[in-house]
């Protein structure tokens, strides 16, 4: 009888490469941000991206920013960590303690509603705008509310 396969991806590697998967949804010609919701049973509940609101067809969205605040993305773009809350048709309770997969550290807005949503860790790949006011706030968010966060690295993996 065969032996089982021993080099599987790990739960981190896993929940962070759905991230990625949803990330590839997004239309941000700039930044691209994907987010997994994982329960404390290694169960995924949501998954996310940034994108714009259901009512704004995001194939004609102007992508940019602007000094006119009604031109510029930022105002508009519903984040990947709220996406993947709000897609979430279950109880918030699920979500008590679990983590988030996200391709990119939360912003400050995010990392407070994380906290609401009762998210125990996130998990993180790239940080392009630590030491930024708002990466600082929302570490400072996660520090005061008791939020793990940490960062992975992914390997290259393939099929074997
Ligand atoms: O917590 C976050 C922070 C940012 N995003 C999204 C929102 C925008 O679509 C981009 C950021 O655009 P920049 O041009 O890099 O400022 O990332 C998010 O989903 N979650
Ligand atoms: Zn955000």
């Amino acid at each position: 009888m065969p032996g089982k396969r021993s080099n599987v991806i790990s739960w981190d590697e896993f929940f962070m490469r759905v991230a990625i998967a949803a990330a590839l949804r997004s239309k941000d010609p700039k930044t691209q941000v994907g987010a997994c919701i994982a329960d404390t049973n290694n169960r995924i509940l949501s998954v996310g991206y940034n994108g714009t609101p259901s009512g704004i067809n995001d194939d004609e969205f102007p992508w940019g920013t602007s000094d006119d605040p009604l031109f510029d993305k930022h105002n508009y773009v519903i984040h990947a960590e709220a996406n993947a809350i709000l897609n979430y048709r279950g109880s918030l309770k699920d979500m008590q303690g679990g983590r988030v997969y996200v391709t990119l550290f939360p912003c400050q807005e995010c990392a407070k509603m994380l906290v609401q949503a009762g998210i125990g860790e996130v998990v993180y790949l790239d940080d392009k705008y630590e030491g930024t006011t708002g990466n600082l706030v929302a570490r400072s968010v996660f520090d005061r509310c008791g939020v793990d966060y940490r960062q992975i690295h992914l390997r290259e993996q393939a099929l074997e």
